[in-house]
């Protein structure tokens, strides 16, 4: 294990923080071309994704605004629950501002279909997402997303604002859990 020991709760590192750093900075060129003039909103979906949002805004050569939401459909375990609650809401009005939606990782989808359509109900000019990791076999939902940075497989991820039990955020990379520490 690099960076930080964690003992032996984790099984690999999936994405390291150089492929991490490597992708967001692919990321946010094409999101600086296709925003150039406009007045850009970031969000934010708390707290998972506040490593991608740090490390993306500063990665961009626009000026643009952040904001955050806080929305949980997890708990303490490692599925969704489906049911998504709002724990903070945005402090800006987003009618006709171009918002991008920034998530750690799409993995049912249910929290990001949720949210894009509390999201387009408030009436943006537009309305697009970015996020770092998406699981495509663990779709339940087909979301539209524009920015993708890694497709990985069906296991759970921790690091990089991903936790278990509120675990393991502070990862710099993106790492498997071993199924000991789940239960698995
Ligand atoms: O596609 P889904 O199956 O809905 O899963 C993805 C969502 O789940 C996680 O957040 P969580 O609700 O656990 O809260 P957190 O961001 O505070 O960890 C993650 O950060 C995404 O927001
Ligand atoms: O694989 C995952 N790990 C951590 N949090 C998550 N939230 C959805 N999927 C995951
Ligand atoms: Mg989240």
């Amino acid at each position: 294990m690099n960076e930080k020991d964690m003992g032996t709760d984790l099984e690999k590192v999936l994405i390291s923080k150089e492929e991490i750093d490597l992708k967001l900075a692919e990321l946010a060129a094409e999101i600086d071309r296709d925003y150039a003039g406009k007045d850009l909103l970031i969000v934010g979906v708390l707290k998972g994704a506040v490593m991608v949002m740090a490390d993306l805004a500063r990665a961009l050569s626009s000026d643009v605004t952040m904001d955050w939401m806080a929305v949980s459909s997890y708990g303490a375990g490692t599925k969704s629950s489906g049911v998504v609650r709002i724990l903070k809401d945005l402090d800006t009005d987003i009618a006709g501002r171009d918002v991008l939606i920034v998530e750690d990782i799409i993995d049912s989808g249910l929290t990001l279909s949720w949210l894009l359509s509390n999201l387009s109900s408030r009436g943006p000019a537009s309305l697009r997402v970015c996020t770092l990791l998406r699981k495509p076999e663990a779709a339940k939902v087909d979301i539209d997303v524009t920015y993708i940075g890694f497709d990985i497989p069906n296991e759970f991820v921790v690091g990089y604002g991903l936790d278990y039990a509120e675990k393991y955020r502070n990862l710099p990379f993106v790492g498997t859990l071993a199924p000991h520490v789940y239960g698995g």
